[in-house]
């Protein structure tokens, strides 16, 4: 029985994907598995029998994905799953950045029990919420993935006009964007440019404050910013300045802090962004798949730390999985460590991502205890699991 430790409520549609040899809840010690959302993973201690961690999502600030490395703990996370979601939301806020919809509605909330003098006020009033059209502007989006990719496609359909920045896009991103995308060479170019920019990059040591002091000088003024990536791209501090003085005509972020709830053209949105029901069936149903063929079989599918491997089971071998370092001559050792031990491999593969690596064995022969400790006693390993 594998046991999965549920730390965010996860979708039924993916958790009814376990079936009879898992069980998963809220309560689960010392889990094999954790099936995560926004929780934050950085105090907590990992267990000496966690294998894997799936990130129902996109984002995986909130996992110590490093540490769970060198634990050899593989982390996953569900590219795509979620980004229809957010790029509806995205075009939402690109109107009510424009067109002063949320004040407005709560003005007009004002006007209740005014009787029939109602319709006259709302005329009276309605002037101090004009706001511009969005077709004909300026977009810029940066960081042109699963998302942003979306994002800069729907708003060219929309008549936009959009600078699209992204020094890793990958190639499938490019087979998907429009080309009618303006490639920009630099951050610059964006902020320079754009009446409208969009963040959609993960939050890491570069990409934090993002947007802060420096880059909001140069951008236009009354510039309308979105932010449905992460709260730490932008400084808000710098952000509040900015709309205080005009620089900034308005801020939609789905991640407000306290400085910045009820801020004047502030759009303060609850995390919302993947908050639909067909993204959450995606991603817990990705996030679930991809824990099952990781724990059952040793297959790797969307790994943000260790690389994509998946090899199909052969019936009567037994398969050692094995995480480690990315140094010269690991293999060799393991396939002598097995040859003296009787072991003979049927079929193998091993791929490196950085500093590290992972190689699977199918083998023939009794895989004993002391031919596992013979290569975990190896010393570029981190772990050594065994299924049969
Ligand atoms: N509001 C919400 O509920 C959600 C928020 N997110 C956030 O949005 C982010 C993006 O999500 P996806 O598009 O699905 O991820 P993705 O991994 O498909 O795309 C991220 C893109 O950012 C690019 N990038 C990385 N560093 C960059 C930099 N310094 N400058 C420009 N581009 C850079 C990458 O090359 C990649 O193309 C996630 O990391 C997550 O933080 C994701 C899903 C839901
Ligand atoms: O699970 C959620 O609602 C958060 C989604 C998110 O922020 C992400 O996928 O990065």
């Amino acid at each position: 029985m594998y046991k999965i430790l549920c730390l965010n409520k996860i979708s039924p549609v993916g958790t009814k994907r376990f079936g009879e040899k898992y069980t998963f809840s809220p309560e689960v010690q010392e889990p094999d598995g954790i099936l995560v959302r926004s929780a934050s993973m950085h105090d907590m201690e990992l267990g000496e029998n966690l294998l894997a961690i799936a990130r129902a999502g996109a984002g995986v600030n909130n996992i110590p994905v490093n540490q769970c490395i060198e634990n050899g703990v593989v982390v996953f996370n569900t590219p795509g799953a979620n980004a229809n979601a957010v790029k509806e939301l995205v075009l939402c806020s690109l109107f009510l950045t424009s067109r002063k919809i949320v004040s407005s509605i709560d003005w007009a909330k004002t006007l209740k029990g005014k009787g029939d003098e109602v319709s006259k006020l709302v005329e009276k009033g309605k002037s101090a919420f004009t706001g511009p059209e969005i077709q004909g502007k300026t977009l810029g989006v940066i960081g042109l993935g699963a998302i942003g990719i979306l994002v800069a496609n729907a708003a060219k359909s929309l008549g936009m006009t959009v600078y699209g920045y992204d020094p890793f896009l990958s190639v499938d991103s490019a087979w998907n964007l429009s080309r009618s995308v303006n490639h920009a060479q630099s951050l610059d170019e964006i902020f320079a440019t754009c009446d409208y920019i969009t963040l959609h990059v993960p939050l890491t040591p570069e990409t934090k404050n993002l947007v802060g002091t420096a880059s909001l000088q140069k951008m236009k003024d009354g510039v309308r910013i979105l932010n449905f990536a992460r709260g730490d791209l932008v400084d808000s501090d710098a952000m509040l300045e900015a709309l205080q003085k005009g620089k900034v005509s308005a801020y939609a972020t789905d991640f407000p802090d306290d400085k910045l709830l009820c801020a004047e053209n502030v759009i303060a949105i609850p995390h919302l962004g993947a908050s639909t029901p067909e993204s959450e069936d995606n991603c817990a149903e990705m996030a679930v798949d991809e824990l099952k063929e990781y724990l059952e079989d040793g297959n790797i599918r969307n790994s943000v730390n260790m690389p994509a491997i998946s090899m199909a089971r052969e019936p009567g071998t037994k398969r050692i999985c094995i995480i480690h370092k990315n140094v010269p001559n690991t293999i060799g050792l393991f396939t002598s460590t097995c040859g003296d031990a009787g072991i003979n491999i049927e079929n193998m593969q091993s791929k490196s991502r950085g500093e590290y690596a992972y190689t699977i064995l199918d083998v023939s022969g009794e895989v004993t205890a002391d031919a596992v400790s013979a290569l975990e006693n190896l010393e570029a390993i981190i772990r050594v699991r065994t299924i049969v």
